[in-house]
């Protein structure tokens, strides 16, 4: 028998007042554990789809389950990854760290600084723990905000576009070093992204939505068994699956 979806979305619809309807009919269940992928054009409903399940918005019309429990109340569960690092300049990244676990308030600080302590390691940044964010590189300070995501244990991972305003470069380094903590940690994970290549390198299944309104328009399974290393993206059927994913992005670009 499948395990129950950890993440289950039923004809959910959303609509901002009286506007336009921006996500039509979105049918999903998504298993604890899964790496998910959206893609699709500019304003298709990306961002609003990960604040549905965070129960930051509230859907208009359908049903939307999270371990077996409404959005809002399975949002302890979650934590959220933009692509603006959102550091506090005068504070040095453990503290930096430290200040999620703070904000949630039940963990003392004993058990912060343990938990930071670890994250940061985690994240290979144990060098630079008493930096402040303007001594950091892009890519340094993408991974503070990382860590200070997984300092609160989430379960279900949102990343929105994390990666892009970083270079190529340090972009597929920090492909690889999410999909290296993953397996560490196992959180599920959605991640909205521009880049069809990055998608195809982390998930196991890649959304693709059209847009006005947004609607799934294919599921595309990504067959690669984790771990999944920088040389698969040399692979013959890497690129394959690259292209046919960009052709069903292209047909839904009018
Ligand atoms: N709070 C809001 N009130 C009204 N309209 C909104 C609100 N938030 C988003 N929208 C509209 O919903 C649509 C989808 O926005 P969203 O940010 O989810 O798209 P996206 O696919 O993430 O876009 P992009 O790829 O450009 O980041 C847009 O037309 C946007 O203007």
């Amino acid at each position: 028998m499948m395990a129950l979806p950890q993440v289950y979305f039923k004809e959910v619809q959303k609509q901002f007042g009286t506007g336009p309807v921006i996500l039509d009919n979105i049918n999903l269940e998504v298993q604890a554990g899964e790496f998910i992928s959206l893609i699709g054009p500019s304003g298709c409903g990306k961002s609003t789809l990960l604040r549905l399940i965070s129960g930051l918005t509230p859907n208009t019309a359908g049903e939307i389950v999270i371990d077996g429990m409404t959005p809002e109340n399975a949002r302890a569960e979650m934590a959220y990854i933009f692509q603006e690092a959102n550091l506090l300049p005068w504070l040095r990244v453990q503290k930096n760290v430290e200040l999620a676990l703070k904000v949630q308030g039940h963990i003392d600080k004993y058990r912060r600084k343990d938990i930071a302590d670890k994250m940061i390691d985690l994240v290979g940044l144990d060098h630079a723990r008493n930096r402040f964010p303007h001594q950091l590189s892009g890519g340094m300070r993408m991974r503070v905000s990382i860590a200070r995501a997984l300092s609160l244990s989430p379960r279900i991972l949102l990343l929105d576009e994390p990666f892009g305003a970083l270079d190529e470069m340090t972009r597929d380094r920090l492909n690889e070093e999410i999909l290296e903590i993953r397996a560490k940690e196992n959180w599920t994970a959605f991640f909205v992204t521009h880049s069809v290549a990055e998608a195809v390198f982390l998930s196991s299944r890649i959304v693709v939505l059209s847009a006005n309104p947004g609607r799934v328009a294919e599921i595309i399974e990504v067959p690669f068994s984790y771990p999944r290393t920088a040389e698969l993206r040399e692979t013959t059927e890497f690129l394959d699956l690259v292209r046919r994913t960009s052709m069903s992005l292209r047909s839904v670009m009018h």
